[in-house]
This record gives structure tokens, sequence and C-alpha cells, in this order.
């Protein structure tokens, strides 16, 4: 402790005391005694950390009424706020100031009283009142705490409060509000972190002489600087109007005041309607509670449903999702469709324009195919000549073969000249210097082979399968080479193989414009006889030449062995010569003696215009021609040469025949030319080979063959050889156009396909085109549903909600209203009752003192047992008036505190009791609702977290919250500052209280 002495004091200036002091004593010795104007009163102050540094911090004003102070007056500085002056006060003191304090209080400050959680008062000491105005003082902070003064003279008292500092802060162990004299919130009053006054709150000290003053439920560190007690003014004496009122226990008629009698009847008309709005109060709590409750539960549905709705909000989201994937691939497909689609129908017109091309050409190429049928007649009548001059045209071939070993041994000597082969000439030297000149159409040396031969030989096999009839045959004397000619050796295969393989490779060739079927015959003219070469039977029957009825002859019952290749052919060829073999002792002899006819039968389909044609070539290897006087000859041998020589003259007179264009041509004379009808003159061609011997042994026979050879050959030499090329020519051409339209239908058949395909997969293109339009009409539609489905729920949670507000509103306003009548009628008891109870209180003590007297003298008097009415009467003072109720009540409740704001004075002991009572029992009704104290009023997070706990009702009076109940999504969700809704919890528990 410390003190400090002012600097200077100056009336004049403003500021009157001036110095430092902290938790110190502040000396001031410039006037004697110190008047000062509470007007200009200032007082410096400093707090206690900055004592050291001797600086001033805070000036404060006061306001209180004017102070007087001797020289010696201390005054005590710790951060306290305030210096207030009046001639009711002695001093007024901050905090941790005990000594100078104690110097000067004669107030007996006890300590006695401990709250739980509390600080102990520190005041032990017991100071004695030095005067009529009692001085105490204290500092606490933290928790509950009460100070106690006792040795008070029984009296009205003002308290007055100061707190120099209220501190306190936000979160887990803030403090908002703490109690002094009973349920006074002096946070509501003061505010944060602002110095409290509480001035003139009266309070009754009875005879014990103490004041309580409860520091309830306080938080934080409130720092009291001062506490003032005072003596209250006395009040002026009222006018009574005395009524008498007869005793309920002994009917004795006891004089009360008629203002008593009146607010008596008046508070019970009161304290009854105080009762029926508490009850009311009390139902229309319940319904609050039981609207909360339901309010509560419907929030529950409504967060149910919120949440159902988050969840559909999810679906629809997710759906929304899958949906934009789906369309996002549609859009795709679709992209690619128009793409694609595009595309084919790019390609669909190419193709379109080609196929009107095509149909163009087409149409030009039927056309000029027609034109080339319309040129066929002509065509045909070219061919009709060609095939008229060929009737007279048979081509003979020379063929000599070389000398034999025997000739050569023997030294025949050569006859033939073959100097003018070239020119088709041959000469034969006959004795001496006789030359005789043949002319044929080719004339083969013995150096000529097979494929020389068979050069020339070809184009009678395209002949063949060009659909004309060809007989080619060999022709002279025995061993000239006739068979080695037509068959040849396995080595060096003859005509007969050669031209097979000719009709195979060109019937190949024309594959594609042509299909040939082609079987072969194999026959032996033998006696006049025919036989079957390629019959297996063992039985010969005897085979006849028939006439079909388009004029072709054929042999019924003959082995037509089809074949299709070369190998089969020579296999069919083989087996024919094994054949002729057979039942000949001598097969040279034999093949001499007999005719060896190969029949080839063609039949040919153009694939282009229809046309099938059937032909036959006849391949034969005549027997020998010697003649019959140069052997000499018998029996079958003869036989077999008169048959043969008759077979050959036949041939002759049938060529001679056609030479002289004779009318009747004897086929039939012969078995020989009568198989050969078809294909010897008329409309075949015909090719012989004549075979002659080089030596002059056979000279007569040679010149024999080559005279006949030239008959043949004046019969068919012919110089129309280019008409026979160009037939071919027309021929070729026409081929070549149906080539072409061929290969332009195959074109255009293919062209069509590739059309179709084409058709095909657009179809299918949009059949998958419609189906996922189709699919995403229904997830569309369904989306559609879904919205509506959410929209109705939505529709829903609003009507729920605006009932639910319409609800609240009018609780709120009907609990409003009654508060409104409550406060009114409390209001007016409370004026009623200043009034009277001043006046009562006046006229209380009036008794009491009459009292006193009465009872002095009573007690100098003979004591002696006195009734119910006599002790009335000695109660009643000097106006025999009895003692009022409300005195011993007053007397038996020391608590009563009066207030100089609200000029309340609880006189009426059964009116505290009931209103305590009251009050303890809301406060119980309310801790069993809420669970909590009224000071530990829920934070707006705990108090939404216990909207959405159904285990934990919530207060009654904290939840009349707007925010919560009007807007609980939103509330929910943007909880309202700490502050504000503390500040709009306590103003409604205010209003609530
Ligand atoms: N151009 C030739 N080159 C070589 N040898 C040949 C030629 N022509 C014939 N020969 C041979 O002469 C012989 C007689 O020939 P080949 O049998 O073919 O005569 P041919 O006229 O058929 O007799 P035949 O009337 O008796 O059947 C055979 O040995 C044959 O090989």
């Amino acid at each position: 402790m410390e003190s400090c002495k002012f600097d200077e004091f100056s009336q004049d200036s403003e500021t009157l005391i001036t110095g430092v002091s902290s938790s110190g004593v502040l000396n001031w010795d410039k006037k004697d005694p110190l008047e000062i104007d509470p007007q200009n009163l200032m007082v410096e102050t400093a707090l206690n950390e900055d004592f050291k540094d001797s600086q001033m911090n805070e000036v404060q004003e006061c306001t209180g009424d004017s102070m007087v102070c001797d020289s010696n007056s201390k005054l005590i500085s710790s951060g306290f706020s305030k210096l207030c002056c009046s001639e009711d006060i002695v001093t007024f003191v901050n905090a941790g100031c005990e000594a100078a304090s104690q110097a000067e209080s004669g107030v007996e400050f006890s300590a006695d009283a401990q709250y739980e959680g509390g600080d102990v008062i520190r005041t032990d000491e017991s100071i004695t009142d030095g005067g009529d105005y009692p001085f105490i003082y204290q500092s606490a902070r933290f928790g509950n705490f009460m100070y106690q003064f006792n040795s008070l003279p029984p009296g009205d008292y003002f308290v007055e409060l100061h707190f120099a500092e209220i501190m306190y802060t936000y979160g887990p162990k803030g403090m908002r509000v703490f109690n002094v004299l009973s349920d006074f919130d002096i946070f509501a009053v003061a505010g944060a972190n602002k110095p409290l006054q509480l001035v003139e709150s009266r309070v009754l000290v009875k005879e014990d002489g103490m004041i309580q003053i409860r520091f309830e439920g306080v938080h934080g560190c409130p720092l009291v600087s001062g506490i003032c007690i005072r003596r209250a003014p006395k009040l002026a004496d009222p006018q009574v109007t005395l009524e008498n009122v007869r005793c309920q226990n002994c009917a004795a008629e006891i004089e009360v005041p008629l203002a008593q009698v009146k607010r008596e009847k008046s508070t019970a008309k009161y304290e009854k309607k105080i009762e029926e709005l508490s009850q009311q109060c009390h139902r229309k709590t319940d319904e609050c509670y039981q609207a909360w409750m339901s309010l509560t539960a419907a929030n529950e549905q409504l967060e149910k449903v919120r949440m159902e709705l988050d969840n559909r909000l999810f679906q629809t989201y997710s759906l929304d999702q899958n949906l934009e994937k789906q369309a996002e691939k549609l859009k795709d497909i679709s992209n690619r469709y128009e793409h694609d689609k595009k595309f084919w129908m790019t390609a669909v017109s190419g193709l379109e324009e080609k196929i009107k091309n095509m149909k163009k050409e087409h149409a030009q190429l039927a056309h000029d195919a027609h034109e080339c049928a319309d040129s066929i007649p002509e065509l045909t009548n070219m061919l009709l000549s060609a095939r008229n001059s060929s009737r007279r045209n048979i081509r003979v071939f020379c063929r000599c073969r070389p000398p034999s070993k025997k000739e050569q041994s023997v030294g025949y000597a050569t006859v033939v000249d073959f100097d003018g082969a070239q020119d088709g000439e041959l000469a034969i030297l006959n004795g001496g210097t006789n030359k005789k000149v043949f002319k044929f159409d080719r004339v083969y040396t013995p150096k000529d082979d097979q494929v020389d031969v068979f050069a020339d030989a070809s184009p009678m096999a395209t002949s063949v399968l060009d659909g004309f009839n060809v007989c080619i045959f060999a022709y002279g004397q025995t061993g000239t080479g006739k068979t080695f000619t037509m068959e040849g050796t396995e080595q060096n295969r003859g005509v007969n193989y050669r031209t097979l393989e000719k009709l195979f490779e060109i019937a190949q060739e024309r594959s594609d414009t042509f299909t040939y079927d082609i079987s072969v015959s194999v026959l032996e003219v033998y006696n006049e006889q025919i036989r079957d070469l390629l019959s297996i039977s063992s039985t010969s029957k005897k085979l006849e030449i028939k006439q079909a009825s388009e004029g072709s002859h054929h042999v019924p019952g003959i082995v037509e062995a089809k074949v299709d290749n070369t190998k089969q052919v020579w296999e069919v060829l083989r087996a024919g010569s094994n054949a002729r073999a057979v039942g000949s002792n001598n097969v040279n002899e034999h093949s001499s003696r007999s005719h060896c006819m190969l029949s080839i039968l063609v039949k040919a389909k153009n694939l282009i215009n229809g046309e099938c044609t059937k032909s036959k070539l006849w391949l034969v290897d005549l027997a020998g021609s010697e003649r019959l006087a140069k052997t000499d000859v018998q029996g079958d041998r003869l036989k077999e040469a008169q048959n043969i020589n008759r077979s050959l003259s036949a041939l002759g007179d049938v060529i001679a025949a056609l030479a002289n264009k004779s009318s009747h041509i004897p086929y039939r004379n012969s078995k020989l030319t009568h198989l050969l009808q078809d294909s010897l003159g008329g409309d075949s061609k015909t090719l012989m080979f004549v075979q002659i011997s080089p030596s002059e042994h056979d000279v007569g026979e040679t010149l024999s063959s080559l005279n006949f050879a030239s008959r043949v050959r004046g019969v068919e030499l012919a110089p129309a050889r280019k008409q026979i090329d160009t037939s071919e020519l027309q021929k070729t051409k026409m081929l070549d156009l149906e080539e072409q339209l061929g290969s332009k239908a195959a074109s255009h058949s293919q062209t069509e396909k590739q059309l179709l395909q084409l058709q095909e997969r657009l179809k299918a293109r949009e059949e998958t085109c419609s189906s996922l339009q189709l699919k995403i009409k229904e997830l569309e539609n369904k989306l559609r549903e879904e919205q509506q489905i959410d929209s109705a729920a939505l529709q829903q949670v609003r009507e729920l909600e605006k009932k639910l507000k319409e609800q609240v509103q009018e609780s709120e306003a009907y609990s409003l209203a009654l508060q409104q009548k409550i406060k009114e009628l409390e209001q007016k008891l409370e004026q009623e009752r200043d009034t009277e109870s001043s006046l009562l209180h006046q006229k209380v003590k009036e008794l009491e003192e009459k009292v006193k007297d009465q009872e002095r003298q009573l007690e100098q008097r003979v004591l002696r047992p006195m009734d119910c009415a006599e002790v009335a009467t000695a109660a009643t003072p000097v106006g025999g008036r009895p003692p009022l109720k409300d005195e011993a009540m007053a007397e038996a409740d020391p608590y009563i505190l009066r207030s100089s704001n609200s000029s309340n004075r609880m006189s009426n002991a059964s009116m505290l009791s009931r209103k305590s009572e009251f009050h303890a029992e809301n406060r119980r009704k309310r801790e069993f609702r809420s669970g909590e104290t009224e000071n530990q009023m829920p934070a707006p997070a705990a108090l939404h977290d216990k909207k959405i706990r159904k285990s934990d009702p919530p207060k009654p009076y904290s939840r009349v919250t707007k925010t919560t109940v009007s807007r609980p999504v939103a509330a929910a969700q943007r909880p309202l500052g700490h502050s504000r809704v503390t500040r709009e919890k306590d103003t409604k528990k205010r209003m609530w209280c």
C-alpha cells in the first residue's frame, strides 16, 4: 500500500484532484474542508500495472452528488472508476485499499459466505462504524460470490455498485452475465467491457443489520471497484385512512389503513389475475412446448424430406450425368451416322451416277449388240457363202514319210521331189526325166515333224468349237504313215491327240462366254461293219447308222465318253487303240485293213446370247489304199481288200459328186461315207492328209494316191481363202463385242450387288438410329417424370414450411400479447404497491414506536395474561391501531431490497413468498425442460444441434427464435453470429421472465 500526495489542487480549474495512485492512498490537504462541486468533480485514476511509471491513465467524470472531505481525507485509487460525492456517503474506494478504508469505516464486514465455485470474500475484518454512514468496500473476481455487510443500523439503504471493468471473453470459458441483487442482470444494463454503475438500489436493513449482495453465475473477471451503501432518504409520511378489519382467528376488529385494505384487495385481485395469467402463461408455455415439439418433429420430418430430396436430387443429378453421357454417345453416334450417311449418300449417288452411265453404256452396247445382231444375217450370209464356197474347198495336205530302213537297205531311189514343197508343189520322178508335178495346200517333207503338221491343222479345232462339222482323214498306201500322222506315238503325238488338246485349250479360253460338253467315241469299220472300240460289252452288237430328226447322223448305242481334259482324252484313245488290237494276231495288218474313226461330239452354249451348237469332228485313219492288182491275194484278204477298195471308191464317188455339185451325194454306198456324211461336204470342213512313200518301189501307188488327192483338191481348192479369213475376223469381232458386253454386264451386276449391300447397310443404320432415338425419348420421359415428382415433393415441403411459419407466428403473437398484458398488470400493481408500501412503512414505524412505548408502560404495570383483544389493543399505537401484517412479514424476510430506479419494495412477505415460489417454479420448469441454468443459454450451434436431436427437448424460452422457426433449413445452413443470437435470446428471456 502506497500513499501519494496530490501535486496540486485548484478549485478554479476543472481538475480538482490530481495525483497518481494505484492500490494506494491519495491524500490531499489543500483545503479543509474540501467542498467540491459535483459538476466539476474529476478524479484521476491509475491502474495498478501503470503505477510505478506514474502514468496518468484515465479521467472519468463524476456524476454524483457533492462531496465534503476534511484535509486528512484519503482517497484510495486502484483502477476505480468513480468518486462519488454526497453528503450521505462516507467515502468511496476501490478494490485493494483495505487499510485505508477500514480506518474510516465502522461497519462490520463479514466474509463468512462462500458460494460454490466462487471466491471467498476476504473480509474478516471488523470495521467499526465511526459515524452515520457505513463504509464498505471489497473487490472480487470470478465465479459465484457474495458480499455480506453486518452491523448496519436497521433502515433503508441505497446500494451502489461500481465495477472498474467487466472483462469477459468469448469461447468455452466465456462469461456473459452475473447477478447482483437477486436476479438483476448486470450485463444487460452495462454491456460488455464497460464499467458498471448500479445506483440507488433500495434495500431494507432489518434488526440483524445485514445486507447481502450475491453475485451468481459470474464467468469472467469482473472487478468490483467499489460498493457504496448509504442511507436512503426518509420518505414522507403519507396521510393514512384507517379501516376496521375483523381478525379471522379471534373475530377482533383491527384498525388498518383503508389504502392498505384497498391495496390488499387490489393485490388479491391482481394476484388472482396474475395467477390466472401465470396459468395461461404456463398453458401457453406448454402449448408452445408442444408446438415446439411438433415443430421439432416437423423439422425432423422436413429434414428427412430434405434428405430424401437431396437423395432424389443426387439421383436426378446422377441420371442427368448418365443422360448427358448417353446423349454425348448418341450425339457421337448420330454424328458418325450423319457422317457415314453423307459418305454413303455420296457413294450411292456416285454409284447411281455410275449405274446411270453404265446403263447408258449398256444401252449403247445393247444398241451395238442389236446392230451386231442385225448385222448377223449379213454375217450369216457371209458365213453361208463361205461355207458354200468351202463345200467346194476340201484342203489337202501331202506328207511323205522318210525312207524305211528296208527301202534304204534295198537301195530304192527316192522319186519324190520336194523342191516346190514350200509352195505346195510336189514332183514325182517317174522314170528318167519324166516328172509329174502335183500341187496341194501343204506339202510336208520327211523332215517335217508332227508339230509342223498340226500347226496347219489346228484351225480345224477352232472351227469345231465354233460349231462346224469337221472331218480330218488320212489317205494313202499301207505303210506310208497314216497312223503315224493321225495317232502318232506317245513321245510324238499325232493330229488326234493334238486336236483334242487344242479343243480343251480353246474351250478354256472361252470359258467366260461358252460352255462346252465334249464326248469321244472310237469306232472301227472293218469289212463294212462298225465296231465300238470303247464298248466293254463282250457281245458284238451290230451297230447301225441312224439319221436323227434334225438331220444329223449317229450310231445308236455307241459309247460317248465324256472328257474334260487331255489326260482323259489320252486314256480314251489308248483304250480304243487297245481294243482295236484285240482279236488280231497282227496288229499292223489289222490296222491296215480297217478304218479307225474317232468321233468327237462338241455341244457348245454361248453364255451371252444363249445359242447352242452341236458339232462333230471326225478323225479318220483310213485303211491302206493299195491296188488289188498289185497284190495277189485271195480269201478273206481279198474280201478285206475289196471292202477297203469299195469304201475308198465310195469316198471317191462322194468327193466326185461334191465336186460336180451333184444333187445326190452317194454317202450310203459305204459305212465309211455314211458315217462321214455330216462332216464330209455340205456345210462342213474337210482336211485330207495324203500319205506317200518316197520309194521308187511304191511310185505307182504314190502316183495313184496323188492323183486321187489331186481330184479331191480339185474340188476343194478354192480361191476364196480370204473369205474364210473374213468370216473368222467377223466372228472374232463379234466375240470381242460379246466379251465386252459380258464384262459390262458382269460389272453392272457387281455394281447392283454393291448397291444392294449399301442399301441394306443404310437400312440397318437407319434402324439403329431410330431405336436410339426411341431410347432418348424414353430417357427424356423418365427424367420429366422424376422432375415432376421432385417438384411435387418441393411443393409439399413449402406448404409444410408455410403452415409451420403460420403456427409459430400465431404462437408468438399470442405469447407476446400475453406478456404485454402481464407486464402492464405488473406495472400497475407495482405502482400501486409502491405508493401503498411507502405509506404503510411510515405507519408501521410509528406503530412500532407506539408499541414500544406501550410495552414500556406495560412493564411498569403488573403483568397479567392478555387475550387477543388486549394484545391487539396493546399493539395498537397511539390511535389504537394494531401492528400491521406486513411489518411482521417484513421482519421475517431479511432479504427485502428496494431499488430507487424501480421504487420496488417487497414489503409484503406473502407476496414475496409467492413471487419467489412462482420464480422457483418457473425456474424448476425451465430446468426440467432445458436441463440448463437460466444463465447458461445454449449457443446457437448447440441450439441447432438440439433441433435435430429428438431425445433432447428444447428450452421453451430460447427456442422462440424467429430465425430457427421461420427458416429451419436456412438456419441449419447458416447459423447466426454468436453475439446476435445471444442478445436475441437474452432479450427474449427477459421478455419471458
Ligand atoms: N513321217 C514319218 N517319219 C518317220 N517315220 C514314219 C513317218 N511316216 C511313217 N513312218 C513309219 O513308217 C512306218 C509305217 O507307218 P504307218 O504304220 O503309220 O503306215 P500306214 O500307212 O498307217 O500303214 P497301214 O496302212 O498298214 O496302217 C511306221 O514304222 C512309221 O513309224
